[in-house]
C-alpha cells in the first residue's frame, strides 16, 4: 500500500516538475536546463544580466576590458582571501585613467591566511569584510555562503555566479573547486536555480545535473579552429549519456574513469549542443573571446 502511495506521489511530483521545467523541446520527461553564457561574455548584454562575480586566488589572465566590464556590471562583486591581492594587482596594471572607474568589492571573505595585511587594511575602510575561519570548507565554498547571505540581506536576486579562477598550480585546489560546484548544489550554498560557473583563462566550466541540457555555443567558440569541449563524470559513473552537436557524440553510453571520459571533444558547427545525462558531469568549453584583445571592443562597435 505504502509503495503504491509513494509511486503515486512520485508521479504527481514528476508531472509538476515537468510543468515547471519543460523548455518546450524534446525534453518532456526529464528536467530541462537551457544554458546561454552570451550575456556574461558580451559587454552590452552584461548590463541586463543579474550576476555576481567572485575573484579567487589565481592570476587574472583574461582580457582587461572583458574583466573590468564583467566586474563593473555585476550586481555583487566578491574577492576571496588572496584573490583580493590578485584583484589589487590587476587594478594597478590598468591605465591610470581607468583605475578610478572601477567599482570597489562589495564583499571580501576568507580565513585571511593569504591576503596581505596592507591590502586587508586598504579595503577594510570601504568594503564589507567577513572573516570565515572554518577549516572544514575552502574559502571558495565559504565565500558562496557569505554571498548568498549578503544577497538575502540586500534583497538582491542573482541568477548567475561567475568565478574567476585560473586552473593552475595545485591539483588539490582545482579538485576542491569542483567539490564546491557540487556543494553549491547538494548543500544549497546558493539558491537552487542560481547557475555557478568557473571561468579559467579562456574556458568556462559548470556542472550538468541529471536531466536534459541545451547549451548555446557562443559564436567565437564555434568559429575557433582549436575549439574544444569536454564532458567529465566527476565522482561517479554517468551510466547513460546521449549528446548531439559534438564531433564525438555519445549514444546512451556510460562515462567512467578507466573506461570512457570525453576530453578534447569539439563541436560539429551546430549552434547548440544537447546533453542528456543520468548523473552529474562537468561540462567545459573553450571561450576564446575571454582573452581576445579585440572581442569586447568589436562587440560594442562593429567597425572599430
Ligand atoms: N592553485 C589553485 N588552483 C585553483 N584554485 C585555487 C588555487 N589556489 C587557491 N585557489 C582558490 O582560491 C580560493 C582562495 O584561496 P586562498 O587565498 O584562501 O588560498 P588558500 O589558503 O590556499 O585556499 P584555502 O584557504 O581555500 O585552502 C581557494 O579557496 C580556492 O578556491
Ligand atoms: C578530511 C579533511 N581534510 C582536509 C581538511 C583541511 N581543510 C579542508 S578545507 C580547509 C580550509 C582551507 O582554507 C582545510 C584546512 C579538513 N578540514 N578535513
Amino acid at each position: 500500500m505504502n509503495g503504491t502511495l509513494n509511486n503515486m506521489v512520485g508521479m504527481i511530483c514528476n508531472v509538476l516538475y515537468m510543468q515547471l521545467n519543460n523548455c518546450g523541446t524534446s525534453c518532456n520527461l526529464l528536467k530541462c536546463w537551457k544554458w546561454d553564457i552570451t550575456q556574461l561574455i558580451t559587454r552590452q548584454l552584461q548590463m541586463q544580466a543579474k550576476y555576481a562575480v567572485l575573484i579567487l586566488n589565481r592570476p587574472i589572465t583574461q582580457n582587461q576590458e572583458f574583466i573590468t566590464s564583467l566586474w563593473n556590471n555585476a550586481l555583487v562583486r566578491v574577492t576571496v582571501d588572496g584573490g583580493t591581492n590578485r584583484w589589487d594587482k590587476f587594478l594597478k596594471e590598468l591605465p591610470d585613467s581607468e583605475q578610478n572607474t572601477i567599482k570597489l568589492p562589495d564583499l571580501i571573505t576568507g580565513d585571511f591566511d593569504s591576503i596581505s595585511q596592507d591590502i586587508l587594511q586598504k579595503y577594510t575602510k570601504s568594503c564589507k569584510v567577513v572573516h570565515t575561519p572554518d577549516q572544514n570548507y575552502t574559502d571558495f565554498s565559504k565565500a558562496l555562503m557569505e554571498l548568498q547571505k549578503h544577497c538575502d540581506q540586500q534583497e538582491l536576486e542573482i541568477e548567475d555566479v561567475v568565478t574567476i579562477c585560473q586552473s593552475s598550480g595545485r591539483l588539490d585546489q582545482i579538485l576542491g573547486n569542483i567539490q564546491t560546484l557540487f556543494l553549491a548544489k547538494e548543500k544549497t550554498l546558493l539558491r537552487p536555480n542560481t547557475r555557478l560557473y568557473i571561468m579559467t583563462d579562456d574556458a568556462v566550466s559548470w556542472l550538468l545535473c541529471p536531466g536534459h541540457h541545451i547549451i548555446s555555443i557562443p559564436e567565437p567558440t564555434r568559429l575557433h579552429k582549436r575549439a574544444w569541449c569536454s564532458l567529465v563524470p566527476i565522482g561517479a559513473t554517468c551510466t547513460n549519456m546521449t549528446t548531439s552537436g559534438l564531433k564525438w557524440n555519445l549514444d546512451d553510453e556510460p562515462l567512467r574513469f578507466g573506461e570512457l571520459v570525453s576530453t578534447s571533444n569539439t563541436f560539429d558547427g551546430s549552434e547548440k549542443v544537447t546533453v542528456k545525462c543520468s548523473n552529474t558531469v562537468l561540462w567545459s568549453m573553450r571561450v576564446p573571446s575571454l582573452t581576445d584583445a579585440h572581442y569586447v571592443r568589436s562587440e560594442s562597435n562593429p567597425n572599430p
